[in-house]
């Protein structure tokens, strides 16, 4: 296979789309932060910081230097976490070639603290006109998708030439993209359903039914509907496998970091506890809700949920006290 493929950040999510495609037979190249990760997946086939219990495959080469990654690569896929984008993607800057076209797929899942900016929005400030960039959304918990379990997704861009091509290179008979031209749909979908499920972690911390969860999730919906009008984005994007789809997946998973968060502070955790738990691994809705809260109150958009888990994440309220505020709101 001559397509080469680099990416970009060795986290979960990067590491299982990496092995993803090795595995198809294409050889693969992934950039790591961290030098211990490099070490563990070209010595021992594993990554045992981000994606423990998974065998890689022999076709997979981590690097810690950009100029292997990506100056002759034709596809990157783009997936260290939403507050580093636009750091990596300026150090990344100097390595393209001018003389050829490159694809880019980003598949973090937030928006930028200060410049409400969505990841494919930051990285086309940044990066010359040669890369032409798309998401990747959807309901994606990595390790299950590291297990061959049969998952969607959706993939788009506002180059719609490129999307065949790159529904083509990450299907396989367990991992079936759709292409969308919704972009910022999607990316609105990832960044804000984070939010929903530290809101969820909490009710399970505070073993609230059912009932609670049920209306939390449905305003999580309202919400992504609220946000993504002021953003144009088309409404039934919500209500696809990007929108309602990973809400539920991250809602319900114990897998799912963003849920476990809110279930560690509501059982009493502090953030430097949690921190030192995760492991290095990152719960994106804790700066979606500081970003999308601010948003929301310069543009006058009404989202209660989000205000509630951002006082609990950023302002200390007691969790209780914003549980029940928020269902005496809705
Ligand atoms: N893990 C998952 O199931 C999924 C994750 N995503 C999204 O993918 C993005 C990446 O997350 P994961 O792969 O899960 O990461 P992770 O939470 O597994 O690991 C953290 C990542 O951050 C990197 N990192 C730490 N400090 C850094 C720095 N200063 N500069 C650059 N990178 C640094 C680490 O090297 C590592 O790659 C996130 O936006 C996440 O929401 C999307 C779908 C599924
Ligand atoms: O985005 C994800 C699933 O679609 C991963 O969710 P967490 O970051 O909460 O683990």
């Amino acid at each position: 296979m001559d397509t080469q493929i680099s990416v970009i950040g060795a986290g979960g999510w990067g590491t299982t789309l990496a092995n993803l495609l090795a595995k198809k037979g294409y050889a693969v190249k992934i950039w790591s932060y961290e030098k211990e990760t490099v070490e563990s997946i070209n010595l021992n086939h594993i990554n045992i910081q981000f994606l423990p219990g998974i065998y890689l495959s022999d076709n997979l080469f981590a690097f810690t230097d950009f100029n292997d990654v990506i100056p002759n690569a034709d596809i990157i896929i783009f997936a260290v976490p939403s507050t580093f984008v636009r750091n990596i993607a300026n150090q990344i800057l100097p390595f393209f070639s001018q003389k050829k076209e490159y694809k880019l797929v980003t598949v973090a899942k937030g928006l930028e603290y200060d410049t409400f900016k969505l990841m494919s929005e930051v990285l086309r400030e940044i990066l010359p006109k040669n890369v032409k960039i798309a998401a990747l959304s959807g309901p994606n918990l990595s390790s299950e998708v590291a297990r061959e379990f049969p998952t969607g997704t959706v993939i788009a861009s506002i180059h719609e030439e490129i999307l065949p091509e790159l529904v083509a290179i990450f299907q396989t008979n367990y991992f079936k993209p759709y292409a969308i031209f919704d972009e910022r749909g999607i990316e609105i979908c990832g960044a804000v359903k984070n939010i929903t499920a530290i809101a969820i972690g909490v009710c399970d911390g505070l073993k609230l039914g059912d009932n609670t969860k049920g209306s939390i999730i449905t305003l999580g919906l309202t919400e992504m509907n609220r946000i993504g009008k002021h953003f144009g984005c088309a409404r039934k994007t919500f209500f696809g496998i990007a929108g309602i789809g990973d809400l539920i997946a991250t809602c319900s998973s114990k897998l799912s970091r963003n849920r476990s968060y809110g279930e560690k502070l509501a059982q009493g955790k502090t953030f430097a506890q949690i921190k030192i738990e995760m492991h290095g691994m990152v719960s994106e809705g804790v700066w979606a809700a500081k970003s999308i809260h601010h948003f929301a109150q310069q543009n006058n958009i009404d989202l209660p949920l989000t205000t509630q888990i951002y006082k609990v994440l950023h302002e200390n309220k007691p969790m209780n006290e914003a549980i029940s505020d928020l269902l005496t709101l809705i």
